[in-house]
């Protein structure tokens, strides 16, 4: 697949447009953009960083060579920074986030923008190298919303796409397992087996046969706003820049996307959605997300032990009854086996570890005798929504709207999300169209009625049905006492029930102190079924380029050592990527300084989510940086 090709430029925009946007593609050469570059640069805001130099002393703030820049004078740089003017595209509809989601709406804009003979320019940004590289799921996936999308897509599936051939369900103890019955939820005739990554990038080729512009490698990491505070657009974030936030050799500015509407697609705990979410109070009335880390392998095995489409979920061991979350096995395709444990992350010991815990579980003989002869291929690791119902938010504010995982359409009871993600993004769309239709849009659009009619489509339904599920698990009987409740739930209630049920609260609070508890030894990896977390990340094939700004700010660091304290370095364990650890040091007042190796990054954003003092704040790395999924 290539993207922007010169003839997919022809077909979708003039080259007034995009000059400046391909200008800048091209010089960060992404792994799979072939692009041309255009002849003329006019609107290209083009900025040596000679000349970027000579600004910033003209502005006269601070010499950029001086070798003595303190800590704090990162954000200053990073200030100074921000005061050169970004190059704008002025474009239809902007959306953040080439997932299901995202995807989903643009292709449905273009689709139903041909229908109305009109020309609605689509632009769709993406942080990941490649649309894929930094999608992760099981996936079983429900064909509802892409038969609707894209009804003849059985014609030419996306990469390994597998039929669903049975399920199965187990409970585990730490050496056997039993069979249990399939909940009618987790029942998957008629779904399919896939990888997110695979179906991602074919939904992305898809999308540019439609005309939809996609921009891999563009991380947008501000939200831009007009006077009367509605949302106008996206700003990208600024490239080469180096770890004091000057202006590196290859310095571009970020580029600014302005848009009558702007759809945040990020997926769960967007950085962007959050903070939208926040500025306009679209919480005020629904229940704080909750979470779950699911953390997976994709690995091939031999003949005799590959059953294709076999889809099985385990509930019970390595879980603790206070700790909510199951394991997957999912076979498809060319010998793949997904393999992956769901930890939800409102669970109360510190010392509790996703990733090894994930480790540990392939030891039991149902994943082992499966696993066995093969060979781990790819790791990853990846927040998802558990909140449901309860914790759906405002979705529309002034200029745009939230959709798919960066609202929380995550249906627990089935594990499913991307039929979901893609429902609100058709739905979106066809209320994007309408207003275009209604009006000329040069001004912000309100898109209540993508809200309204989102609240009659199956999407709230499946939703309102399972909503007291997970809650269910918060009693005192645990996991046993949510497993009763979600069996008679699933044959009996069916969410036909007077009463909601209540989440926890944040996940971050649900911490408690690691005096409660005993500290878990890990058994040793054996290097056959599991692997120490440093190979894991290697087979993550993440990357950051060195030198940068860190993109995961501690804004807290002088509470850490209370926090190192009471919980004793729960970063490092819930950490899936072995970024944070706290290292001996003799010249701290705690022995220990707390260290971020930001480079091993997933971006799966549980440290945003649970750490206990809410003062890691995850931000989008340099464009095209982070993992390189292809199977999961
Ligand atoms: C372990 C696990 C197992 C799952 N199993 C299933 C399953 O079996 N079946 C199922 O249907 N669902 C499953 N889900 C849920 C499903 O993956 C999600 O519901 C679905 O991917 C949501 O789609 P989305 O487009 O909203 O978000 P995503 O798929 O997360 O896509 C968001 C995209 O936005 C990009 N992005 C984010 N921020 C920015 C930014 N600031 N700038 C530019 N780009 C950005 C990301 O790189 C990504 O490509 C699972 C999820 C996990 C984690
Ligand atoms: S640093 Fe945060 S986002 Fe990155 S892998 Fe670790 S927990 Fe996930």
């Amino acid at each position: 697949m290539s993207y922007l090709s010169r003839s997919a430029l022809a077909r979708s925009v003039g080259a007034k447009h995009l000059t400046g946007v391909l200008r800048k593609i091209g010089r960060r050469g992404g792994r799979s953009m072939h692009v041309l570059p255009l002849a003329s640069p006019s609107t290209l805001l083009k900025i040596s960083s000679q000349t970027l130099r000579q600004d910033f002393t003209v502005l006269g703030a601070r010499n950029f060579h001086s070798s003595s820049v303190r800590l704090n004078e990162l954000t200053d740089n990073l200030r100074k920074l921000d005061t050169i003017e970004r190059e704008v595209e002025d474009v239809d509809v902007c959306i953040v986030g080439a997932g299901p989601a995202g995807l989903s709406a643009a292709i449905r804009i273009k689709q139903q923008a041909a229908k109305a003979n009109r020309d609605i320019r689509v632009v769709v940004l993406e942080k990941a190298a490649e649309p894929g590289n930094h999608s992760v799921s099981g996936a079983v996936i429900q064909p509802t919303a892409l038969d609707e999308l894209l009804p003849n897509w059985r014609d030419d599936p996306p990469e390994n796409c597998t039929a669903v051939t049975h399920d199965k369900m187990k409970f585990l103890i730490p050496k056997l397992h039993f069979p249990i019955p399939v909940p009618p939820a987790m029942k998957n005739h008629g779904n399919y087996v896939m990888s997110l990554a695979e179906f991602t990038r074919w939904l992305a080729a898809k999308a540019e046969e439609y005309g939809v512009e996609i921009y891999p490698s563009f991380a947008a990491s501000e939200v831009l706003y007009n006077k009367d505070g509605s949302v106008i657009g996206v700003a990208t974030n600024d490239f080469g820049v180096d770890s004091k936030g000057l202006p590196k050799d290859n310095f571009e500015r970020g580029m600014a996307f302005h848009a009558p509407v702007t759809l945040f697609a990020e997926g769960a705990h967007g950085s962007l959605s959050k903070s939208i979410i926040k500025r306009f109070n679209l919480r005020g009335n629904c229940e704080p997300q909750t979470y779950g880390l699911g953390v997976k392998e994709v690995w091939r095995v031999p003949d005799e032990n590959f059953r294709k489409g076999e889809v099985a979920h385990t509930l019970g061991w390595p879980m603790r009854n206070d700790t909510y979350g199951g394991g997957f096995m999912y076979q498809f395709g060319d010998n793949y086996v997904t393999v992956g444990l769901v930890v939800g992350l409102d669970y109360p010991n510190p010392y509790v570890s996703p990733a090894l815990e994930f480790q540990r579980m392939k030891q039991n003989p149902f994943f082992a005798k499966v696993l066995k002869g093969g060979k781990c291929l790819e790791y990853a690791a990846r927040a998802l929504n558990e909140g449901g119902y309860q914790a759906i938010p405002k979705l529309v504010f002034p200029g745009g709207a939230l959709i798919g995982c960066s609202a929380g359409f995550v249906n627990v009871a089935k594990i499913k999300g991307t039929h979901t993600a893609m429902k609100s993004g058709i739905v979106a769309a066809d209320a994007i169209v309408d207003a275009f239709g209604r009006d000329a849009a040069s001004k912000p659009l309100l898109l209540n009625d993508y809200e309204e009619n989102l609240k009659n489509t199956y999407v709230f339904k499946e939703l309102y049905s399972v909503r007291n599920i997970r809650p269910s698990f918060h009693s005192f009987l645990g996991n046993y006492g949510g497993m009763a409740y979600s069996a008679v739930e699933a044959y009996v209630l069916k969410g036909r029930v007077p009463w909601t049920l209540k989440h926890k609260g944040g996940d971050a609070k649900a911490t408690k102190s690691a005096s409660k508890y005993k500290p878990i030894n890990y058994p040793k990896p054996d290097n056959v079924l599991s692997f120490d977390i440093p190979t894991s990340v290697s087979r993550s094939a993440t990357m950051h380029a060195e030198n940068q700004p860190c993109h995961l700010f501690d804004h807290r660091p002088k509470d850490r050592k209370s926090c190192f304290e009471t919980y004793k370095g729960v970063e490092n364990k819930f950490c899936p990527a072995g970024v944070y650890e706290y290292v001996n040091d003799e010249a701290s007042s705690y022995g220990k300084r707390f260290v971020i190796n930001s480079q091993n990054c997933v971006h799966c954003k549980t440290c945003d989510i649970k750490d206990p003092l809410q003062g890691i704040q995850w931000k989008t790395p340099q464009g095209g940086d982070g993992p390189k999924y292809t199977l999961t």
